[in-house]
């Protein structure tokens, strides 16, 4: 499904000379991405990642290569890309941007286990308290501005009592956010879920996908990974594994008071921000391939879990 554009030996093998990284062995495209052409490749010395971008901003590409040699600097379990014989990373391949990186072991947890929250907590923290002094720039696209602007695309398609819903929170997150104290900002994912980390049984093997990543609060990337690792089937937090999360993110690096005051309310718009952009995916702009689109209506449920219930209080 990910092969968009499918390569051949001959072209791969070249490819990987501009590289020191060996010959090649063998390569596979690989079944599960939706929006980049992605194959395993290896060689005669390392199994590696090469991507080929189909889709999305290609001038924003540096953006991600920069902030991804920034945190495979600073030791955090991300795919740096590999840079070519004259140090560049970002190549061209059969007409697309392509990038090549090492390919991280494990698989993604569909159950997480305590211990694998407590791991990506631990990342997470990590790589928040050395993104604040990153200096790449790019706004987050899904942030509160983008609400506003997209909602009403796809208000037509719900109920009247989902459309108030909508509204209504999206009216509440104006008035709180704009009068808050500025919030940490720093370089985010913004899009950690489960599916975007290799596990290797309790160990961390990677970090991947930084395609949503960008800069702005630091909280809004932990609200996302909170609403999807901890949340049950019902839509209500997980308190083993919020807690399991948060206790080793907190470590890392602590809430300020205006983060702890915004935190209800950051679960609830990165859970609209989700509806949301399911919701758009469904009726407004369908992808391309057949792949069967994410439920939006999980993330309504997730979304009135947190309106009943608030949050959790955060681990001590
Ligand atoms: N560096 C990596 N190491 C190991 N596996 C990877 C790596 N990068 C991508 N993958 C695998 O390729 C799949 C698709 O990659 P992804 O970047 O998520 O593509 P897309 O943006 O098209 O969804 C991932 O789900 C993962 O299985
Ligand atoms: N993880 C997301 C998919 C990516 O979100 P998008 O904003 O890039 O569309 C999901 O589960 O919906």
């Amino acid at each position: 499904m990910a092969v968009f554009t499918p390569l051949n030996d001959a072209q791969v093998s070249s490819f990987l000379e501009r590289f020191d990284v060996g010959n090649l062995a063998s390569f596979e495209g690989v079944a599960s991405g939706t929006e980049n052409t992605t194959f395993f490749v290896t060689t005669d010395r390392a199994p590696l990642v090469l991507t080929l971008f189909e889709q999305g901003e290609h001038d924003e590409l540096p953006f991600f290569v920069d902030l991804l040699d920034y945190l495979a600097e600073h030791r955090l379990p991300v795919p740096g890309p590999v840079h070519d014989r004259q140090g560049v990373a970002l190549q061209s391949l059969a007409g697309k941007p392509a990038l090549l990186f090492p390919r991280l072991p494990g698989k993604f947890p569909k159950h997480p286990s305590l211990a694998q929250c407590e791991a990506l907590g631990d990342a997470l923290g990590h790589m928040h308290f050395v993104s604040q002094r990153f200096e790449g720039h790019r706004p987050n696209p899904r942030d509160l501005h983008w609400l506003l602007a997209t909602h009403h695309q796809v208000l037509s398609y719900l109920s009247p009592s989902d459309q108030a819903l909508m509204s209504d929170e999206i009216d509440t997150y104006q008035g709180a956010f704009e009068n808050a104290d500025t919030l940490p900002q720093g370089a985010i994912h913004g899009d950690l879920f489960r599916d975007n980390t290799l596990f290797d049984g309790d160990r961390l093997g990677g970090i991947i996908d930084f395609y949503n990543g960008c800069t702005g609060d630091l909280l809004f990337d932990l609200a996302i990974v909170i609403n999807d690792w901890a949340s049950d089937a019902d839509g209500s937090l997980n308190r083993e594994r919020h807690d399991a999360l948060l206790r080793a993110y907190l470590a890392r690096r602590p809430l300020t008071e205006a983060e702890r005051q915004c935190w209800p309310l950051m679960l609830r718009m990165t859970a609209l921000r989700y509806w949301l952009s399911r919701l758009l995916v469904v009726y407004v702009d369908p992808p391309a391939h057949e792949l069967t689109p994410h439920n939006p209506e999980q993330f309504r449920t997730i979304l009135n879990r947190r309106i009943t219930d608030g949050a959790l209080p955060l681990p001590a």
